[in-house]
């Protein structure tokens, strides 16, 4: 079962659909479909490795990647790119699948050269919006019109198991509190704020509030607003920076008289490995655009 997988070292081969983002409709949004499902990356015998690139290799993320797919019996690490280079069929070793962990402002580029190269993508990098994943779906389209059918991308903006459980279980609780805010905190070198997954989630409680004809929570404050965080379609988000800390989010709901608080925490960046190993051996079959992990996990 996959994620079972030892780090370092992994094998089982398991599902995977997602749909996240930094501005996402809602934990449940589908695959976008793609002609003709390629069971298997184009040209792959069956039985080989599964041929992994990673981009932004020389990062925190990147580089415990790299060692998870080394770690992998059915993966073979092709190529580590990093800043100044280039992302081209020359440069990507053959590569059946390539993972992107940069930053938000190359991962778009990365990923259209992905396309444009006949390889398939798993991203993490946050910083994606609607229009941007807007103009991948096109890119795939027209690849698949050019004749490089099933090619897939999958982008998560987090690949934690205990941050995909969160955001499900605060997207179903959402329609039954008054009040709902979101706490993220992360380690002090993180470039953006709210992080991806704060993000997500909030968007999240917000469709599932609107569903439910809530609209946003009570809240009498006059002055001071820079106080109360970022508003995500509504919903507060604050953002801690803290040394010592890697990835955390919390999401309160309150009521009168009671609250109910989810909390993840990731303690250690190899925890979010199995989820990306997932992905890379789930993409190769999943054509077309496929957002946040929940998919693949049967959990949407
Ligand atoms: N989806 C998930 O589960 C997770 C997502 N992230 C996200 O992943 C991204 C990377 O995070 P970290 O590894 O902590 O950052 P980092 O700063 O440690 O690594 C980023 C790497 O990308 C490289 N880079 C910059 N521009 C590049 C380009 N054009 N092409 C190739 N490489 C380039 C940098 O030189 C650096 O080595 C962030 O957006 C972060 O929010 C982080 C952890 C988990
Ligand atoms: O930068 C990080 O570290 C992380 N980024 C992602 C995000 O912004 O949600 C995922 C996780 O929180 C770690």
């Amino acid at each position: 079962m996959l994620w079972a997988d030892p780090l370092p070292g992994a094998a089982d081969e398991a599902p995977v659909d997602a749909r996240c983002g930094d501005r996402v409709t809602g934990v449940s949004e589908q695959s976008t479909p793609a002609p003709d499902p390629a069971p298997t990356a184009p040209g792959r015998e069956p039985g080989r490795p599964l041929r992994v690139a990673v981009l932004g290799a020389a990062g925190r993320m990147g580089a415990t990647v790299c060692a998870a797919v080394e770690g992998a019996a059915d993966l073979e690490l092709v190529a580590r790119l990093d800043a100044g280079d280039e992302v081209a069929a020359a440069t990507l070793g053959g590569a059946d699948v390539a993972v992107d962990f940069t930053v938000p402002a190359a991962t778009e580029a990365n990923v259209h050269a992905l396309i444009d190269a006949g390889v398939h993508a798993v991203v993490g990098t946050t910083g994606w919006t609607e229009e941007s994943r807007g103009r991948v779906v096109a890119h795939l389209g027209r690849a698949a019109a050019a004749g490089a059918p099933g090619l897939g991308v999958l982008i998560a903006p987090n690949f934690g198991l205990s941050a995909v459980l969160a955001m499900t279980f605060a997207a179903k609780a959402a329609r039954y509190f008054e009040s709902a805010e979101v706490i993220e905190l992360h380690h002090p070198d993180k470039v953006d704020a709210p992080s991806g997954t704060a993000r997500h989630t909030a968007a999240a409680i917000a469709a599932a509030r609107a569903d439910a004809g809530l609209g946003t929570g009570p809240d009498a404050t006059e002055t001071g607003w820079e106080a109360r965080g970022a508003d995500v379609d509504g919903v507060r988000v604050h953002a801690v920076r803290l040394r010592g800390l890697v990835a955390h989010e919390e999401i309160l709901f309150g009521n009168t008289g009671e609250q109910l608080v989810i909390r993840q925490d990731s303690f250690d960046r190899v925890s979010f490995m199995p989820g990306v190993l997932l992905a890379v051996r789930e993409v190769v079959g999943r054509p077309g655009l496929t957002v946040g992990l929940e998919n693949v996990l049967d959990l949407a």
